[in-house]
Order: C-alpha cells, then sequence, then structure tokens
C-alpha cells in the first residue's frame, strides 16, 4: 500500500520505518528539513533500537521523506502523526494539529476530484478531535465530505520510547475507529502481518472510543504508578518493604506484576500532558475527575518527599549533591517532564549544589534548561567524588556498579530502587520501602 506520514517524531519516523518493513511504500511529510535529509539520506533522526537498519534498509526504495505535502496525492492513506502538546494552563493544544490538517486538506484536494483518500489519526486527542476538528478541517480544505471518497480514522498509537520498534511490530492490540467499513478495511490489510500475530488483538469501534482508549489506557499506567507510590510511602511509614509487598500483590493476575516499580514517579512526553489533558478535557464536559487530580499530587510530591529524606541526613546548604540520572526513564536521553530535573529545582531551592551525571541525557538538559545552575559530570564515579550525598532520579543499569568510596559522605537517597551494595553505604535510603 501507498501510504503518507505527516510528522515525523518518535511515532511517525517508527511507523514509517516499521511499515516499510511490512512492504508498504511510505512517504514522510515533514516540516524539519535536518529530519528528511537525515531519512534520505537512511540515517535516524531519533534513537531507538532497530530503527536506525530498518532506515537503512529502505530509504531510497521503500522510504522517501520530503517537505512537500503534494507528495500525499501520490498515497491511498495518510497518517496524522503531528504532536498534540500541552497549552500553559494544561489542556490539550489543537494548533499544530489543525495547521497539519489544513495543509493536507488542501494537498489532497486535486486527488479527491478522481480518487478516494483514507486519513488517519494517530497523535493521542481528545474525543471529538477527529471527527469535530480534523474532519471539518479536511472538508473545508478539500473540498469534498467525509464520507464522499474523503474517510476518516483514529488508530491510537501504544509504543513506549525505548522499545518503539518492537512495540509497534508486536503490540497487544491494534485499535481502530473508523467512519466506514472499507475505512476500517484498509487498515485492516495495512496492518495484516501484525494482526496475523496470535498475541495482538484487533478492536474496532468508534472513533470517540479509540480517542479515549488511549488517554484511559495512560490515565490508568499513570494511576498505577501513583498507587504503587501512595502504597509505598505508606509501607515506609510502617517499615516495610513495599518492594516484596507489591511483588506479593501483583501475584493477582488482576493486578498484574507489570508497572509496580515505585519510587520518584512518572514522567516523560506523554504521561503528565495526557493525564493533565484529559482532566482539563472531563472538567470542559462538566466532570471533576478527582482521582486523577489526586494521581497528579501523589506524583508531584515525590521529588520533594525524596529530598525531605536527604535532609534528613545531610545539611542541604552549600553541600555537594549527586544527582544520578537525568532522562525520564533509562533507555532514553529525553529529559521532558524528568522527576530529575524536580529533584534538581527542589535542591537548588535548598541550597545545594547539584552535581548531574547520566549517560545520554546531559545534552539534552544543557540545550533545553541553559540556564540551569548545576555542574555536570563525566561520569558517576566524578559526580560521586567528594559529595556530601546522592540521589538516583533514573534506573540506569550502570548504576547497579557504583562506587562509593570518593564521598565526602556515603549517603545515597535512592528513588528507583536500584541494586547498588548497601553495605558500601553509611545511609542507604529508599524513597518508598
Ligand atoms: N512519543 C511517544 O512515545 C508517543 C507519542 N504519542 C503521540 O503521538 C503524537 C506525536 O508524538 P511524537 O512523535 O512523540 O512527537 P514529536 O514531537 O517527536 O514529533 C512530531 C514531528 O512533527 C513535525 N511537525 C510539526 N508540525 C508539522 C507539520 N505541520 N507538518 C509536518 N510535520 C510537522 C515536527 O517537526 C516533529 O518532527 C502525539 O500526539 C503524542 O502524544 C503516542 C504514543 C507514543
Ligand atoms: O502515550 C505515550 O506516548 C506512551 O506513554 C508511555 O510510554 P513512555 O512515556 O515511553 O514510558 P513508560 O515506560 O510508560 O514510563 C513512563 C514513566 O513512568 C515511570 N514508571 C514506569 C513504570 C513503573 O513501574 N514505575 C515508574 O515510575 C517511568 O520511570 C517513566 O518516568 C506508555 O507506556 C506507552 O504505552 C504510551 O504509548
Amino acid at each position: 500500500m501507498h501510504v503518507s506520514i505527516v510528522g515525523s517524531g518518535y511515532v511517525g519516523t517508527t511507523v514509517a520505518a516499521c511499515l516499510a518493513d511490512l512492504g508498504h511504500d511510505i512517504v514522510n511529510v515533514e516540516i524539519d528539513e535536518d529530519v528528511v535529509d537525515a531519512l534520505n539520506a537512511g540515517e535516524a533522526p531519533i534513537h531507538e533500537e532497530g530503527l536506525e537498519q530498518r532506515i537503512a534498509d529502505h530509504a531510497g526504495s521503500r522510504l522517501e521523506a520530503t517537505t512537500e505535502y503534494a507528495d500525499v496525492r501520490e498515497t491511498d492513506v495518510t497518517f496524522l502523526c503531528l504532536p498534540t502538546p500541552q497549552a500553559d494552563d494544561g489542556s490539550l493544544e489543537l494548533a499544530l494539529m489543525r495547521a497539519g490538517a489544513e495543509m493536507l486538506g488542501e494537498a489532497l484536494a486535486p486527488k479527491l476530484e478522481v480518487d478516494d483518500h483514507l486519513v488517519v489519526v494517530k497523535s493521542t486527542v481528545l474525543p471529538g478531535t477527529t471527527e469535530d476538528v480534523v474532519g471539518p478541517i479536511l472538508e473545508a480544505e478539500a473540498g469534498t465530505a467525509v464520507g464522499d471518497g474523503l474517510e476518516l480514522a483514529m488508530n491510537p498509537e501504544f509504543l513506549r520510547m525505548g522499545t518503539a520498534v518492537a512495540d509497534f511490530l508486536e503490540p497487544e492490540k491494534v485499535v481502530i475507529g473508523a467512519t466506514s467499513d472499507d475505512a476500517a478495511a484498509t487498515l485492516r490489510e495495512l496492518y495484516a502481518p501484525i494482526l496475523a500475530r496470535e498475541e495482538t488483538a484487533l478492536v474496532e469501534t468508534g472513533i470517540r472510543e479509540a480517542e479515549l482508549i488511549k488517554y484511559a489506557n495512560n490515565a490508568f499506567l499513570a494511576s498505577k504508578v501513583s498507587l504503587v507510590n501512595e502504597l509505598g510511602n505508606v509501607a515506609r511509614e510502617y517499615g516495610a518493604d513495599a518492594y516484596e509487598v507489591l511483588a506479593a500483590v501483583g501475584l493477582d493476575d488482576r493486578i498484574s506484576e507489570r508497572f509496580m516499580r515505585s519510587g520518584l514517579g512518572w514522567g516523560g512526553s506523554c504521561f503528565p500532558k495526557d493525564v493533565d489533558a484529559l482532566r482539563a478535557g472531563a472538567r470542559e464536559q462538566g466532570y471533576d475527575p478527582a482521582l486523577l487530580d489526586a494521581v497528579v499530587a501523589v506524583n508531584d510530591a515525590q521529588p520533594r518527599r525524596l529530598v525531605g529524606l536527604l535532609a534528613d541526613h545531610v545539611d542541604l546548604e552549600a553541600a555537594r549533591i549527586a544527582v544520578l540520572g537525568l532522562s525520564f526513564k533509562p533507555g532514553t536521553d529525553d529529559v521532558r517532564k524528568s522527576r530529575a530535573l524536580d529533584v534538581i529545582d527542589v535542591l537548588l531551592e535548598r541550597g545545594a549544589r547539584p552535581v548531574a551525571y547520566d549517560p545520554v541525557a546531559m545534552g539534552n538538559v544543557r540545550e533545553r534548561y541553559p540556564d540551569l545552575e548545576i555542574e555536570y559530570a563525566e561520569s558517576a564515579d566524578d559526580a560521586l567524588s567528594g559529595a556530601d550525598g546522592a540521589v538516583v532520579a533514573t534506573d540506569w543499569p550502570e548504576f547497579d556498579d557504583l562506587s562509593f568510596d570518593g564521598m565526602a559522605r556515603r549517603v545515597l537517597v535512592d528513588g528507583r530502587r536500584i541494586d547498588v551494595d548497601r553495605d558500601a553505604l553509611e545511609v542507604y535510603e529508599g524513597l518508598t520501602w
């Protein structure tokens, strides 16, 4: 099938490379020329395992990138993989989606005079966005009504950063919300090799349901982590080990052992914005999402609690504190809404001198937060050298082998339950255990 993909970030690039791998012909439409050049040169604009090879294999044959929207006319289906960030008040910001839909509609106008086209929203959007915002913009620009050759569908994406390719090619579910049977059939055909897997469920539903499934999924996962954090905080008060408690709780298959790691909480480019968008959307609909508000409140409190634990042992004023890990989770250099940055803010507020180390994310912090007054270390050992205390903010596997010999005071507060040699420390404290 000929497929165009608008937006070539984490999702668009992964979808493009994987669909090319499945045998489809892909055109990526992207406004960032550097990304277009990288893709056409066979290079991955983002780091994800298995992506570079797939792009190198297919660039110049089944995979090409362009800044020209007109090229979508050569394709049968277009996926919108545009960013859906947060507005200042936390609500869903649709300006980029609207702009992309306008350009797409305009580009599709000549094609729709003679041929059909399916537009699929893959970005995370609140219920109603596909039918009430994207659809009408496409109709106005293309001069064709939905159902009259222009078809609409919503197909949310559940991949995780760090395992994007494997998650896309081997998902637990493919969710399709479509305006017509033909649109759903086109997507079933496109995903045929994935749907042939026994482990992958196909969910065919309405467009609004498809939109909400994505938010409900992320809200559930974020809530699960906040709940284990709350239980972890309670366990700590009782002097009980939350990891032992939750490992046993997870044996109940209604609960499951996955996503049970308590500690500093959730960050990243997805959970925070999606939970906030759902809360804002629910309020707009007249519903008060009290539980989701609490889920965010528990998450927001963890960094301060972590620094509080450190302050029980170290006078933070002018203290050199090693911050181990900056990315929002291991396996990625993404620092958006990383809990590590909240820890640093609290440390700075309390007069400490943070010295940060991360194996891959320091460049991104420097670039995004040039005014952040912290020192960057060359290695974890460097960060720990002469430190009056240390915190673990990201559970990079290499931190399991830390040596604390060079520390001025061997005090470690672990926000991620890593596997360090506790006997080598004067104080080992866990945030939730
Ligand atoms: N990153 C993730 O792990 C996941 C993200 N999502 C959702 O997918 C959507 C896209 O997210 P990401 O790929 O992470 O975003 P991203 O920010 O990594 O990439 C978006 C790309 O779109 C490009 N772009 C912006 N405006 C454009 C336009 N008018 N025309 C063409 N290209 C344009 C940008 O230059 C950028 O390369 C969001 O709604 C997000 O919530 C869903 C599942 C997973
Ligand atoms: O909508 C999205 O974009 C994506 O958001 C998340 O994926 P991601 O943000 O890449 O990362 P996760 O692995 O889910 O971790 C999110 C945060 O939760 C934290 N976490 C996760 C699991 C856990 O047990 N404990 C915990 O604190 C992680 O450290 C991280 O900060 C979802 O897992 C994906 O299914 C979804 O597609």
